[in-house]
């Protein structure tokens, strides 16, 4: 099982660049996360871009509008994607405009990292957090409180 995170254009926010490239190292010992940046533009583009990134892998919309989901949900989901061998798992972040609704109905699962819009950047550091700490709660590591 490999997570494929899937965002448009480079972090621009040097809190943000700081956050990926902690998460994204911290994440390498796992070997299972990746992230892919598509081309920046309008939300057409991007949600044409990220669908076709992401072709055979399970896709979550990440979006306000989804689910809440908590951090045991996620490991619970994970652990049952390893057991169905599902191979890849895309996290679709959307740009400055957000996904189009044709996308949203695309995906496997929409999921809200909160009822706040975030910065798109932003969303990007949270979810890879939230990442680790699953891949940590998956291999027993400490991290986890
Ligand atoms: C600035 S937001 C787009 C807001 C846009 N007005 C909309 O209607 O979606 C850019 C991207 O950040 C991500 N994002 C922002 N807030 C989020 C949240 N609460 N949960 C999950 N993803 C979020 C989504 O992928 C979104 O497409």
């Amino acid at each position: 099982m490999q997570f494929l995170i899937l965002a448009a254009g480079k972090p621009a926010l040097n809190y943000a660049r700081e956050g990926v490239e902690l998460y994204l190292s911290r994440l390498k010992p796992f070997g299972k996360a990746e992230l892919k940046l598509v081309k920046d533009g309008n939300s057409r583009d991007v949600s044409e871009r990220l669908l076709t990134a992401s072709e055979g892998c399970l896709r979550i919309a990440m979006d306000e509008r989804g689910e809440l989901w908590t951090t045991d949900k996620l490991v619970t989901l994970a652990r049952n994607w390893q057991m169905r061998s599902v191979r890849r798992i895309a996290f679709l972040i959307g740009a400055s405009d957000g996904h189009t609704e044709e996308l949203r109905s695309r995906c496997n699962h929409v999921l809200a990292l909160s009822k706040f819009t975030l910065q798109h950047e932003l969303a990007l550091v949270v979810l890879l957090e939230q990442l680790y700490r699953c891949h940590t709660i998956l291999a027993g590591t400490p991290y986890h409180r």
